[in-house]
């Protein structure tokens, strides 16, 4: 069955003083209903402006934008119904009141007339993301971790259909990570609700999302589910994207015994053993990057630097020499990077 779509974007255009590399140019998205679509790209690459756009936060210079399939009005003074449905969740936290404990800030959006409403309300989405606790806190005295779970109940405290999420744990250490992000896949399970999300974690995107949009100065350049573009991306900006991987000149690629016809190679982390020794150990190990249970080692040899993941419990030290065998890679043509 086809995705039911809740926002597209049909050839949008926005450029910022006339400057075409800023922004985003000719972007056709669909964002389907009730999933997760995650938006990846390197720094710069529009990634926040469409995100803008899609949210209703910036007028198009051209192209249109639709909600449920009508034209969604750009935020102005007036808040339209369809605004309310859209929530946004930015980098900063510009909307929120510091000084203010986090029950004040998350009553904010809500009507004051009716303080019962506004109660069940406010307690509902304390305890969805679990920081019910935390209400008479003032907002400016949080940690970042805890900042970022009232910014979401905020976004979430009238319910609305799709949720944006701009870089949403970035300030937030691994453990606490997991829990939020737990929670969000939950409530998106729950509620139905569509979230868009702009991550610069690839493994956040590649466990969160349904789909992700590949985004490279302002353009679509890939779209898919995570597993099609981790395991098969098109693009050699894609696969450097998501992926712990080396980038090799089909010269270089020969050094490991690969012989490209195409231009470019990438050998994933992961798709490179440490082999027996009998095979010859010719990588110097240049640097070991501690992972916690993995250590992450690059290693070279005749000027062409590998980087791989040692899972095993044996280690190698930094100027030890090791054999590797490569298990998988992948061929680019330069012009698709
Ligand atoms: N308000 C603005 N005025 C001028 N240029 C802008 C503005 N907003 C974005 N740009 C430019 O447009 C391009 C895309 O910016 P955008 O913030 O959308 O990228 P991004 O992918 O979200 O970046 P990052 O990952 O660093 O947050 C950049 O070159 C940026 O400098």
């Amino acid at each position: 069955m086809k995705d039911e779509l809740i926002l597209e974007t049909i050839t949008v255009t926005k450029n910022f003083f006339g400057d075409k590399s800023s922004g985003v140019n000719n972007i056709t998205v669909f964002i389907p209903k009730g999933k997760i679509t995650g938006i990846v790209g390197e720094s710069g690459s529009g990634k926040t402006s469409l995100l803008k756009l899609l949210s209703g936060h910036m007028k198009p210079d051209s192209g249109d934008v639709f909600f449920h399939g009508a034209p969604l009005p750009v935020r102005g003074h007036n808040m339209e119904p369809e605004h309310a449905k859209i929530a946004m969740v930015s980098q900063d936290n510009s909307d929120m009141e510091m000084a203010a404990t986090v029950w004040d800030n998350l009553g904010r959006s809500l009507p004051a007339e009716d303080v019962n409403y506004k109660l069940q309300k406010i307690t509902q989405a304390l305890n969805l993301l679990g920081i019910y606790e935390l209400r008479e806190q003032p907002f400016g005295k949080l940690s970042g971790g805890e900042k970022q779970r009232v910014t979401i109940a905020k976004a979430l405290i009238n319910r609305p259909e799709v949720l944006m999420l701009d870089e949403p744990f970035n300030q937030v250490d691994a453990n606490y990570r997991e829990g939020l992000q737990h929670d969000i896949r939950q409530i998106v399970k729950e509620w139905g609700v569509t979230v868009v999300l702009v991550s610069h974690d690839p493994s956040e995107l590649l466990s969160m999302a349904d789909e992700l949009i590949v985004i490279k100065e302002g353009e679509i350049v890939e779209h898919g589910s995570p597993e099609k573009l981790y395991e098969s991306p098109k693009l050699l900006y894609t696969a450097k994207i998501l992926v712990s991987c080396s980038e090799l000149t089909a010269a270089q690629a020969k050094v490991c015994g690969i012989k490209s016809k195409r231009g470019a190679v990438v050998i994933y982390a992961e798709h490179i053993q440490i082999a027996s020794m009998a095979l010859g150990a010719k990588w110097l190990v240049k640097q070991v990057l501690y992972k916690g249970f993995y250590e992450e080692l690059i290693i070279e040899r005749d000027e062409v630097t590998l980087r791989l993941q040692n899972f095993a419990l044996r280690k190698y030290p930094v100027g030890s020499k090791v054999g590797i065998k490569i298990t998988k890679f992948y061929e680019f043509g330069k012009w698709l990077g």
